[in-house]
Protein backbone atom coordinates (compact mmCIF):
# COMPACT_ATOMS: atom_id res chain seq x y z
CA UNK A 1 0.00 0.00 0.00
CA UNK A 2 1.56 3.67 -0.53
CA UNK A 3 0.43 6.50 2.15
CA UNK A 4 0.67 9.98 1.81
CA UNK A 5 0.23 12.06 4.74
CA UNK A 6 0.00 15.63 4.65
CA UNK A 7 2.35 15.49 1.65
CA UNK A 8 3.78 18.79 0.49
CA UNK A 9 5.96 20.00 -2.46
CA UNK A 10 6.98 23.68 -2.66
CA UNK A 11 9.88 24.88 -5.29
CA UNK A 12 10.47 28.23 -4.12
CA UNK A 13 7.28 30.36 -4.75
CA UNK A 14 5.22 27.43 -5.87
CA UNK A 15 3.73 24.79 -4.02
CA UNK A 16 3.18 22.06 -6.17
CA UNK A 17 1.35 19.62 -3.83
CA UNK A 18 -0.27 20.84 -0.95
CA UNK A 19 -1.03 18.76 1.90
CA UNK A 20 -1.94 15.39 -0.01
CA UNK A 21 -3.07 12.78 1.94
CA UNK A 22 -4.49 9.61 0.64
CA UNK A 23 -4.07 5.32 0.58
CA UNK A 24 -3.24 3.65 -2.37
CA UNK A 25 -4.62 0.00 -1.69
CA UNK A 26 -2.98 -3.08 -3.03
CA UNK A 27 -5.75 -5.59 -5.43
CA UNK A 28 -7.27 -2.29 -7.39
CA UNK A 29 -5.99 -0.02 -9.82
CA UNK A 30 -5.93 3.51 -8.91
CA UNK A 31 -6.44 6.25 -11.31
CA UNK A 32 -4.51 9.42 -10.34
CA UNK A 33 -5.95 12.30 -12.39
CA UNK A 34 -5.60 15.85 -12.34
CA UNK A 35 -5.02 18.87 -14.85
CA UNK A 36 -1.91 19.63 -16.29
CA UNK A 37 0.53 20.99 -13.51
CA UNK A 38 -2.14 19.73 -10.79
CA UNK A 39 0.92 17.79 -9.07
CA UNK A 40 1.06 14.23 -10.32
CA UNK A 41 4.00 13.86 -11.49
CA UNK A 42 5.22 15.49 -8.26
CA UNK A 43 3.36 13.69 -6.28
CA UNK A 44 4.78 10.14 -7.72
CA UNK A 45 8.71 11.42 -7.66
CA UNK A 46 8.07 11.86 -3.87
CA UNK A 47 6.58 8.45 -3.71
CA UNK A 48 9.52 7.37 -5.38
CA UNK A 49 12.23 9.42 -3.36
CA UNK A 50 13.47 11.19 -6.74
CA UNK A 51 11.99 14.53 -4.44
CA UNK A 52 12.05 14.74 -1.09
CA UNK A 53 8.53 16.60 0.28
CA UNK A 54 8.74 20.02 2.09
CA UNK A 55 6.56 19.02 4.75
CA UNK A 56 4.51 15.75 5.08
CA UNK A 57 5.56 12.17 4.09
CA UNK A 58 5.13 8.84 1.87
CA UNK A 59 5.47 5.44 2.68
CA UNK A 60 5.20 2.37 0.56
CA UNK A 61 4.49 -0.51 2.79
CA UNK A 62 5.18 1.45 5.86
CA UNK A 63 8.93 2.46 4.40
CA UNK A 64 9.70 5.67 2.59
CA UNK A 65 10.90 4.53 -1.05
CA UNK A 66 14.60 5.01 0.06
CA UNK A 67 14.35 2.61 3.45
CA UNK A 68 12.97 0.21 1.47
CA UNK A 69 14.55 -3.43 1.72
CA UNK A 70 15.67 -3.82 -2.32
CA UNK A 71 13.16 -1.21 -3.33
CA UNK A 72 13.54 -1.98 -7.16
CA UNK A 73 12.29 -5.63 -6.27
CA UNK A 74 9.44 -4.09 -4.79
CA UNK A 75 8.34 -1.30 -6.77
CA UNK A 76 7.79 -0.87 -10.62
CA UNK A 77 7.69 2.90 -11.94
CA UNK A 78 7.39 4.33 -15.71
CA UNK A 79 7.85 8.11 -15.17
CA UNK A 80 9.71 9.35 -18.07
CA UNK A 81 9.66 6.37 -20.96
CA UNK A 82 12.42 9.18 -22.71
CA UNK A 83 14.76 8.89 -19.63
CA UNK A 84 16.61 5.89 -21.24
CA UNK A 85 20.24 5.65 -22.34
CA UNK A 86 19.27 6.22 -26.32
CA UNK A 87 22.46 4.96 -27.60
CA UNK A 88 21.96 1.43 -25.94
CA UNK A 89 19.99 -1.64 -27.53
CA UNK A 90 16.50 -1.97 -26.06
CA UNK A 91 17.68 -5.13 -24.29
CA UNK A 92 21.13 -3.80 -22.60
CA UNK A 93 19.40 -1.25 -20.92
CA UNK A 94 16.68 -3.60 -18.93
CA UNK A 95 19.85 -5.58 -18.59
CA UNK A 96 21.66 -2.58 -16.87
CA UNK A 97 18.78 -2.17 -14.69
CA UNK A 98 18.47 -5.93 -14.00
CA UNK A 99 21.96 -6.43 -12.75
CA UNK A 100 21.80 -3.06 -10.52
CA UNK A 101 19.08 -4.95 -8.86
CA UNK A 102 20.32 -8.46 -8.85
CA UNK A 103 17.74 -9.61 -11.45
CA UNK A 104 18.51 -12.77 -13.72
CA UNK A 105 18.98 -12.01 -17.36
CA UNK A 106 15.66 -14.15 -18.38
CA UNK A 107 13.67 -11.98 -16.91
CA UNK A 108 14.65 -9.52 -19.13
CA UNK A 109 13.40 -11.52 -22.15
CA UNK A 110 10.47 -12.25 -20.44
CA UNK A 111 9.89 -8.54 -19.81
CA UNK A 112 10.87 -7.81 -23.80
CA UNK A 113 8.20 -10.50 -24.62
CA UNK A 114 5.37 -9.13 -22.41
CA UNK A 115 5.86 -5.72 -24.07
CA UNK A 116 5.99 -6.86 -27.28
CA UNK A 117 9.23 -5.67 -28.33
CA UNK A 118 11.50 -8.84 -28.76
CA UNK A 119 11.53 -8.22 -32.15
CA UNK A 120 13.54 -4.97 -31.69
CA UNK A 121 15.57 -6.24 -28.68
CA UNK A 122 18.98 -5.60 -30.17
CA UNK A 123 18.08 -2.39 -31.50
CA UNK A 124 18.83 1.44 -29.69
CA UNK A 125 16.35 3.00 -28.24
CA UNK A 126 16.78 6.31 -30.05
CA UNK A 127 15.61 5.13 -33.11
CA UNK A 128 12.58 4.34 -30.81
CA UNK A 129 8.79 5.79 -31.88
CA UNK A 130 6.80 6.93 -28.50
CA UNK A 131 4.45 4.03 -28.32
CA UNK A 132 7.63 2.24 -28.42
CA UNK A 133 9.52 3.94 -25.79
CA UNK A 134 6.61 3.44 -23.53
CA UNK A 135 6.51 -0.16 -23.88
CA UNK A 136 10.27 -0.17 -22.99
CA UNK A 137 9.45 2.06 -19.69
CA UNK A 138 6.45 -0.62 -18.89
CA UNK A 139 9.23 -3.53 -19.18
CA UNK A 140 11.39 -1.91 -17.10
CA UNK A 141 8.93 -1.28 -14.72
CA UNK A 142 7.80 -5.03 -14.87
CA UNK A 143 11.41 -6.10 -14.10
CA UNK A 144 11.32 -6.68 -10.94
CA UNK A 145 8.55 -8.23 -10.66
CA UNK A 146 7.00 -5.87 -8.12
CA UNK A 147 4.18 -6.05 -5.46
CA UNK A 148 4.24 -2.00 -6.01
CA UNK A 149 3.73 -0.16 -10.17
CA UNK A 150 3.19 3.13 -10.56
CA UNK A 151 2.45 3.93 -14.42
CA UNK A 152 3.00 7.96 -15.06
CA UNK A 153 0.78 8.46 -18.49
CA UNK A 154 1.68 4.92 -19.80
CA UNK A 155 -0.90 5.04 -22.40
CA UNK A 156 1.11 8.02 -23.97
CA UNK A 157 1.88 7.32 -27.84
CA UNK A 158 0.44 4.29 -27.58
CA UNK A 159 -1.67 2.41 -30.33
CA UNK A 160 -5.33 1.43 -30.19
CA UNK A 161 -3.77 -2.35 -30.18
CA UNK A 162 -1.18 -0.57 -26.85
CA UNK A 163 -3.61 0.72 -25.20
CA UNK A 164 -5.86 -2.33 -25.38
CA UNK A 165 -3.02 -4.15 -23.94
CA UNK A 166 -1.99 -1.27 -21.00
CA UNK A 167 -5.51 -1.53 -19.38
CA UNK A 168 -6.09 -5.61 -19.89
CA UNK A 169 -2.00 -5.52 -17.99
CA UNK A 170 -2.98 -2.74 -15.12
CA UNK A 171 -6.23 -4.95 -14.49
CA UNK A 172 -4.48 -8.26 -14.46
CA UNK A 173 -1.84 -6.70 -12.34
CA UNK A 174 -4.34 -5.77 -9.74
CA UNK A 175 -5.94 -8.53 -9.80
CA UNK A 176 -3.01 -10.42 -8.82
CA UNK A 177 -3.47 -8.55 -5.72
CA UNK A 178 -0.48 -5.48 -6.42
CA UNK A 179 -1.23 -2.07 -5.75
CA UNK A 180 -1.47 -0.29 -9.02
CA UNK A 181 -1.21 3.65 -9.45
CA UNK A 182 -1.54 5.11 -12.92
CA UNK A 183 -2.33 8.83 -13.99
CA UNK A 184 -4.10 9.36 -17.05
CA UNK A 185 -5.49 12.33 -18.70
CA UNK A 186 -7.34 10.21 -20.88
CA UNK A 187 -11.16 10.00 -19.01
CA UNK A 188 -12.43 7.36 -21.60
CA UNK A 189 -9.51 4.67 -20.23
CA UNK A 190 -9.35 5.58 -17.05
CA UNK A 191 -13.23 5.22 -17.00
CA UNK A 192 -12.70 1.39 -18.19
CA UNK A 193 -9.43 0.67 -16.35
CA UNK A 194 -9.49 2.30 -12.63
CA UNK A 195 -11.39 0.93 -9.76
CA UNK A 196 -10.88 3.72 -8.03
CA UNK A 197 -9.83 7.55 -8.25
CA UNK A 198 -7.38 10.13 -6.88
CA UNK A 199 -8.08 14.11 -7.94
CA UNK A 200 -6.38 16.81 -7.53
CA UNK A 201 -6.31 20.13 -8.55
CA UNK A 202 -3.65 22.67 -7.67
CA UNK A 203 -1.68 20.41 -6.07
CA UNK A 204 -4.75 19.26 -3.26
CA UNK A 205 -6.87 16.80 -3.28
CA UNK A 206 -10.34 17.28 -4.90
CA UNK A 207 -11.22 13.21 -4.40
CA UNK A 208 -11.06 9.91 -3.48
CA UNK A 209 -13.47 7.38 -4.27
CA UNK A 210 -14.81 4.63 -6.40
CA UNK A 211 -14.90 5.65 -10.30
CA UNK A 212 -19.01 4.32 -9.74
CA UNK A 213 -19.43 7.27 -6.63
CA UNK A 214 -17.10 9.81 -8.60
CA UNK A 215 -19.59 9.92 -11.68
CA UNK A 216 -22.76 9.56 -9.28
CA UNK A 217 -21.73 12.46 -6.75
CA UNK A 218 -20.31 14.70 -9.74
CA UNK A 219 -22.96 14.36 -13.03
CA UNK A 220 -26.70 13.25 -13.15
CA UNK A 221 -27.88 10.82 -15.98
CA UNK A 222 -30.10 13.18 -17.83
CA UNK A 223 -32.86 13.03 -20.55
CA UNK A 224 -32.54 14.69 -24.49
CA UNK A 225 -35.45 16.35 -25.85
CA UNK A 226 -36.30 17.46 -29.15
CA UNK A 227 -39.11 19.49 -30.58
CA UNK A 228 -39.63 20.36 -34.23
CA UNK A 229 -36.80 22.85 -34.91
CA UNK A 230 -39.20 24.56 -37.24
CA UNK A 231 -41.28 25.97 -34.03
CA UNK A 232 -39.38 27.74 -31.34
CA UNK A 233 -42.79 28.04 -29.31
CA UNK A 234 -43.35 24.31 -28.69
CA UNK A 235 -40.23 24.33 -27.17
CA UNK A 236 -41.16 27.12 -24.71
CA UNK A 237 -44.03 25.40 -23.96
CA UNK A 238 -42.71 22.29 -23.19
CA UNK A 239 -39.49 23.99 -21.11
CA UNK A 240 -42.41 25.39 -19.40
CA UNK A 241 -44.39 22.46 -18.89
CA UNK A 242 -41.52 20.12 -17.42
CA UNK A 243 -40.12 23.11 -15.35
CA UNK A 244 -43.52 23.29 -13.71
CA UNK A 245 -43.07 19.57 -13.07
CA UNK A 246 -40.13 20.15 -10.91
CA UNK A 247 -37.52 19.25 -14.11
CA UNK A 248 -34.27 20.89 -14.49
CA UNK A 249 -34.04 22.41 -18.19
CA UNK A 250 -30.82 23.58 -19.95
CA UNK A 251 -31.03 24.34 -23.72
CA UNK A 252 -28.36 22.22 -26.21
CA UNK A 253 -26.51 24.30 -29.04
CA UNK A 254 -28.55 22.49 -31.62
CA UNK A 255 -32.00 23.07 -30.41
CA UNK A 256 -32.40 20.19 -27.96
CA UNK A 257 -32.96 20.55 -24.17
CA UNK A 258 -31.09 18.52 -21.72
CA UNK A 259 -33.36 17.58 -18.94
CA UNK A 260 -33.01 15.85 -15.12
CA UNK A 261 -35.09 15.30 -12.38
CA UNK A 262 -37.89 13.69 -14.19
CA UNK A 263 -38.14 9.87 -15.77
CA UNK A 264 -38.23 9.40 -19.33
CA UNK A 265 -42.34 8.37 -19.02
CA UNK A 266 -42.80 11.40 -17.20
CA UNK A 267 -41.52 13.82 -19.92
CA UNK A 268 -43.26 12.10 -22.25
CA UNK A 269 -46.48 12.70 -20.44
CA UNK A 270 -46.07 16.14 -20.22
CA UNK A 271 -45.16 16.69 -23.92
CA UNK A 272 -48.34 15.10 -24.68
CA UNK A 273 -50.64 17.14 -21.81
CA UNK A 274 -48.87 19.78 -23.65
CA UNK A 275 -49.28 19.07 -26.85
CA UNK A 276 -46.06 19.41 -28.10
CA UNK A 277 -44.42 16.75 -30.47
CA UNK A 278 -41.04 14.91 -29.70
CA UNK A 279 -38.63 14.29 -32.37
CA UNK A 280 -36.63 12.87 -29.61
CA UNK A 281 -36.26 12.01 -25.89
CA UNK A 282 -33.17 9.83 -25.42
CA UNK A 283 -31.62 8.89 -21.93
CA UNK A 284 -28.20 9.59 -21.63
CA UNK A 285 -25.67 8.26 -18.94
CA UNK A 286 -22.84 10.58 -17.43
CA UNK A 287 -19.47 9.75 -18.65
CA UNK A 288 -16.64 10.08 -16.12
CA UNK A 289 -14.96 12.75 -18.22
CA UNK A 290 -18.02 14.79 -17.89
CA UNK A 291 -17.80 14.44 -13.86
CA UNK A 292 -14.02 14.60 -13.89
CA UNK A 293 -14.91 18.50 -16.48
CA UNK A 294 -17.20 19.18 -12.97
CA UNK A 295 -15.13 18.73 -10.69
CA UNK A 296 -12.02 20.29 -11.95
CA UNK A 297 -13.25 23.14 -13.70
CA UNK A 298 -12.49 25.58 -11.37
CA UNK A 299 -8.94 24.01 -10.75
CA UNK A 300 -7.85 24.27 -14.32
CA UNK A 301 -4.51 26.62 -14.64
CA UNK A 302 -4.00 26.36 -18.73
CA UNK A 303 -7.15 27.13 -20.95
CA UNK A 304 -6.61 28.04 -24.43
CA UNK A 305 -8.37 31.16 -26.22
CA UNK A 306 -9.68 31.42 -29.14
CA UNK A 307 -7.65 31.74 -31.90
CA UNK A 308 -7.56 35.58 -33.24
CA UNK A 309 -5.30 34.72 -36.09
CA UNK A 310 -4.23 38.73 -35.89
CA UNK A 311 -6.60 39.11 -38.27
CA UNK A 312 -4.86 37.47 -40.93
CA UNK A 313 -8.09 34.97 -41.74
CA UNK A 314 -8.95 35.16 -45.48
CA UNK A 315 -12.09 36.60 -46.39
CA UNK A 316 -14.95 33.74 -47.24
CA UNK A 317 -15.97 33.87 -51.01
CA UNK A 318 -18.97 35.11 -51.62
CA UNK A 319 -21.88 32.47 -50.77
CA UNK A 320 -19.41 30.04 -48.87
CA UNK A 321 -21.20 29.11 -45.50
CA UNK A 322 -18.34 29.53 -42.22
CA UNK A 323 -18.25 26.23 -40.31
CA UNK A 324 -20.12 25.82 -36.93
CA UNK A 325 -18.86 27.27 -33.87
CA UNK A 326 -18.06 23.65 -32.08
CA UNK A 327 -18.47 23.82 -28.12
CA UNK A 328 -15.37 22.38 -26.44
CA UNK A 329 -16.02 21.02 -23.19
CA UNK A 330 -14.45 22.44 -20.42
CA UNK A 331 -12.93 25.51 -22.15
CA UNK A 332 -16.43 27.55 -21.15
CA UNK A 333 -17.19 28.21 -24.09
CA UNK A 334 -20.69 29.62 -24.80
CA UNK A 335 -23.69 26.81 -24.69
CA UNK A 336 -21.23 24.13 -22.70
CA UNK A 337 -21.79 23.37 -19.47
CA UNK A 338 -20.77 20.23 -17.17
CA UNK A 339 -24.32 18.09 -16.34
CA UNK A 340 -26.02 19.20 -13.60
CA UNK A 341 -25.07 17.81 -9.94
CA UNK A 342 -27.96 15.55 -8.32
CA UNK A 343 -27.02 17.63 -5.42
CA UNK A 344 -28.99 20.60 -6.61
CA UNK A 345 -28.21 23.63 -4.50
CA UNK A 346 -26.05 22.50 -2.29
CA UNK A 347 -22.28 21.30 -2.56
CA UNK A 348 -21.64 20.60 -6.15
CA UNK A 349 -18.68 18.55 -6.04
CA UNK A 350 -18.45 15.41 -4.00
CA UNK A 351 -15.68 15.87 -1.27
CA UNK A 352 -14.07 12.46 0.48
CA UNK A 353 -14.55 14.59 3.41
CA UNK A 354 -15.90 17.71 4.68
CA UNK A 355 -14.32 20.80 3.25
CA UNK A 356 -10.96 21.16 1.65
CA UNK A 357 -7.93 21.70 3.67
CA UNK A 358 -7.57 25.32 3.36
CA UNK A 359 -4.16 25.77 1.15
CA UNK A 360 -2.56 28.07 -0.69
CA UNK A 361 -4.48 28.38 -3.54
CA UNK A 362 -7.65 30.37 -4.64
CA UNK A 363 -9.02 28.73 -7.37
CA UNK A 364 -10.90 31.44 -9.59
CA UNK A 365 -14.15 30.57 -10.88
CA UNK A 366 -14.53 29.93 -14.51
CA UNK A 367 -15.65 32.84 -16.45
CA UNK A 368 -19.58 31.84 -17.27
CA UNK A 369 -19.56 28.26 -16.10
CA UNK A 370 -22.45 29.34 -13.36
CA UNK A 371 -21.21 26.77 -10.72
CA UNK A 372 -19.88 28.71 -7.23
CA UNK A 373 -15.77 27.31 -6.70
CA UNK A 374 -16.02 25.49 -3.60
CA UNK A 375 -12.14 25.96 -3.51
CA UNK A 376 -12.09 29.94 -4.22
CA UNK A 377 -11.42 30.53 -1.26
CA UNK A 378 -9.06 34.01 -0.20
CA UNK A 379 -5.19 32.93 -0.84
CA UNK A 380 -3.47 32.51 2.62
CA UNK A 381 0.03 33.20 2.78
CA UNK A 382 2.09 29.69 2.76
CA UNK A 383 4.12 29.38 6.23
CA UNK A 384 7.33 30.15 5.55
CA UNK A 385 9.07 27.02 5.34
CA UNK A 386 12.49 26.50 3.16
CA UNK A 387 11.86 23.89 0.64
CA UNK A 388 14.44 20.97 1.10
CA UNK A 389 16.71 20.10 -2.10
CA UNK A 390 15.63 17.76 -4.55
CA UNK A 391 17.98 14.67 -4.23
CA UNK A 392 19.52 13.82 -7.42
CA UNK A 393 16.96 10.83 -9.44
CA UNK A 394 17.82 7.41 -8.76
CA UNK A 395 18.76 5.22 -11.62
CA UNK A 396 16.06 2.35 -9.38
CA UNK A 397 13.09 4.72 -10.58
CA UNK A 398 12.91 5.98 -13.58
CA UNK A 399 11.61 2.31 -14.30
CA UNK A 400 11.58 -1.06 -12.55
CA UNK A 401 10.46 -4.57 -12.62
CA UNK A 402 7.45 -6.90 -12.84
CA UNK A 403 4.98 -9.31 -13.99
CA UNK A 404 2.79 -9.82 -16.93
CA UNK A 405 -0.61 -10.33 -17.43
CA UNK A 406 -2.46 -12.89 -19.03
CA UNK A 407 -3.38 -10.74 -22.55
CA UNK A 408 -4.35 -12.79 -25.70
CA UNK A 409 -2.30 -9.99 -27.68
CA UNK A 410 1.13 -10.69 -26.07
CA UNK A 411 3.44 -13.86 -25.62
CA UNK A 412 2.57 -15.20 -21.88
CA UNK A 413 5.30 -13.61 -19.50
CA UNK A 414 6.78 -16.99 -18.14
CA UNK A 415 7.84 -15.42 -14.94
N1 LIG B 1 11.57 20.93 -10.50
C1 LIG B 1 10.60 21.86 -10.50
N2 LIG B 1 10.89 23.14 -10.25
C2 LIG B 1 9.93 24.09 -10.22
N3 LIG B 1 8.61 23.84 -10.44
C3 LIG B 1 8.27 22.58 -10.70
C4 LIG B 1 9.23 21.51 -10.74
N4 LIG B 1 8.58 20.36 -11.00
C5 LIG B 1 7.27 20.68 -11.13
N5 LIG B 1 7.09 22.01 -10.94
C6 LIG B 1 5.82 22.73 -10.98
O1 LIG B 1 4.92 22.06 -10.12
C7 LIG B 1 3.62 22.03 -10.69
C8 LIG B 1 3.14 20.60 -10.78
O2 LIG B 1 3.86 19.95 -11.82
P1 LIG B 1 3.65 18.42 -12.15
O3 LIG B 1 4.61 18.08 -13.26
O4 LIG B 1 3.75 17.64 -10.92
O5 LIG B 1 2.15 18.41 -12.68
P2 LIG B 1 1.35 17.25 -13.43
O6 LIG B 1 0.03 17.15 -12.75
O7 LIG B 1 2.17 16.03 -13.51
O8 LIG B 1 1.18 17.90 -14.87
P3 LIG B 1 0.93 17.19 -16.31
O9 LIG B 1 -0.43 16.58 -16.26
O10 LIG B 1 1.00 18.34 -17.25
O11 LIG B 1 2.03 16.20 -16.51
C9 LIG B 1 3.71 22.75 -12.03
O12 LIG B 1 3.32 24.09 -11.86
C10 LIG B 1 5.18 22.67 -12.35
O13 LIG B 1 5.58 23.78 -13.13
Amino acid sequence: MIEAVGLTKRYGDKTAVYNLSFQVRPGSVTGFLGPNGSGKSTTMRMILGLDNPSAGQVTIGGYPYRRLPNAPRQVGALLDAKAVHGGRHARNHLLCLAQLSGIPARRVDEVLGVVGLQDVAKKRSKGFSLGMGQRLGIAAALLGDPQVLLFDEPVNGLDPEGILWVRNLMKSLAAEGRTVFVSSHLMSEMAVTADHLIVIGRGQLLADMSVRDFISHNSADFARVRTPGTDPAQREKLTAALTEAGGQVLPEQDGGLRVTGLPLPRISDLAHEADVRLWELSPHQASLEEAYMRMTQGAVDYRSTTDQRAGLQQQLPPGAVPPPQMPVPGQGQPGWYAPPSPQHGGQPFAMPQGQPPAGPYGAPGVPGAGVPNPYAQPAQPAPAQPAQPAPAPSPAASAQPSSAAPDLTKPEDAR
